[in-house]
């Protein structure tokens, strides 16, 4: 699978694992309205290949990292500056947008954060499934020290990451948590020493993922991401329609005749 170049991004595939590195490393890889555009087209195009109903899957996981000692500073502070009320509201559904093409990817999609993780550079890690973290990491949103608030997602992802406690205070104080504290605050799942760890880890876990039914792995992150929030009878209906849909799966009748044989699987992916 052959991405185009992107002006902000680097792309990498190996093994079915797709990386996408925010490329800014000057400004700390700030989510600029470019870098907008490029992550917008680029999840496209994974999307649009992962779309069809023909059981290949060329991309199993992504990776989203950052060049250089930042993971993502946030929105780009300069392009603010110029931004009307009403751009800024534009920008933010956009980047809304973003987060939600994440969730709404069929595979596991991994931010491996590697440096400082603020404002927007939090929201992104925090609409992808899992976050992995360089004991170089940290994270915040800081947006009330200048003036903002969060506006890619922060007000309702933070809360369902660390409750709303510490929510609070983190968006009142917008003080930073290093890695040890957001593992232990269950911001982070994986703490790694280095960031050559960091990307190492994030590639063992979704080449596990890898071996597992590509259409049960999709319906999975699709039902946790609708039942996320709910009241438990509602999520537990939205589970039961899951569990249906996964019974008229090949990959269904593939697992479990594997299983009863003692072979390894070989899912049709679909
Ligand atoms: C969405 C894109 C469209 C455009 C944006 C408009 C969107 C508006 C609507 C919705 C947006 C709301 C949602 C999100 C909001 C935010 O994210 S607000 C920003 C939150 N982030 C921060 O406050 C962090 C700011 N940066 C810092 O505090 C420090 O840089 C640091 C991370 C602590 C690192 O410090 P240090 O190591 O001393 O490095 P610096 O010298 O400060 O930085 C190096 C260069 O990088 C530039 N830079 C850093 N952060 C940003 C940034 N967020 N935007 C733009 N540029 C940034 C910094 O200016 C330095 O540049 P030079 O001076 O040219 O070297």
């Amino acid at each position: 699978m052959q991405f185009p170049a992107y002006a902000t991004l680097l792309t990498d595939i190996r093994d079915t694992v797709l990386t996408i590195t925010v490329n800014r490393p000057d400004a700390l890889n700030a989510l600029s309205s470019r870098v907008i555009e490029d992550l917008e087209h680029c999840l496209d195009a994974v999307s649009d290949v992962l779309t069809n109903d023909d059981g290949a899957w060329p991309v199993r996981g992504v990776i989203i990292t950052g060049a250089g000692k930042a993971f993502v500073a946030g929105a780009d502070i300069r392009e603010m500056t110029a931004m009307s009320p009403d751009d800024a509201h534009a920008y933010s559904s956009r980047m809304h947008q973003v987060t939600l093409a994440i969730e709404q990817l069929p595979v596991p999609v991994i931010a491996a954060v590697n440096g400082f993780a603020l404002g927007g550079g939090c929201e992104l890690a925090m609409a992808c499934d899992v976050i992995y973290a360089a004991s170089t990491a940290s994270f915040g949103q800081p947006e009330v020290s200048l003036g903002l608030v969060p506006g890619f997602g922060g007000s309702v992802r933070l809360p369902q990451y660390v409750g709303p406690g510490l929510a609070r205070e983190l968006l009142f104080t917008g003080r930073r948590l290093d890695a040890g504290e957001a593992q232990r605050a269950g911001l982070v799942t994986a703490l790694f020493d280095t960031v050559d760890d960091l990307l190492d880890g994030a590639h063992s876990t979704l080449a596990l993922v890898a071996r597992q039914s590509p259409a049960a792995v999709a319906l999975v992150k699709r039902t946790l991401i609708a039942t996320l929030g709910l009241p438990t009878d509602e999520g537990l209906a939205i589970e039961a329609e899951s569990f249906r849909t996964a019974f008229a799966t090949e990959d269904k009748a593939e697992g479990t005749r594997a299983f009863l044989a003692k072979e390894h699987p070989s899912f049709p992916g679909r």
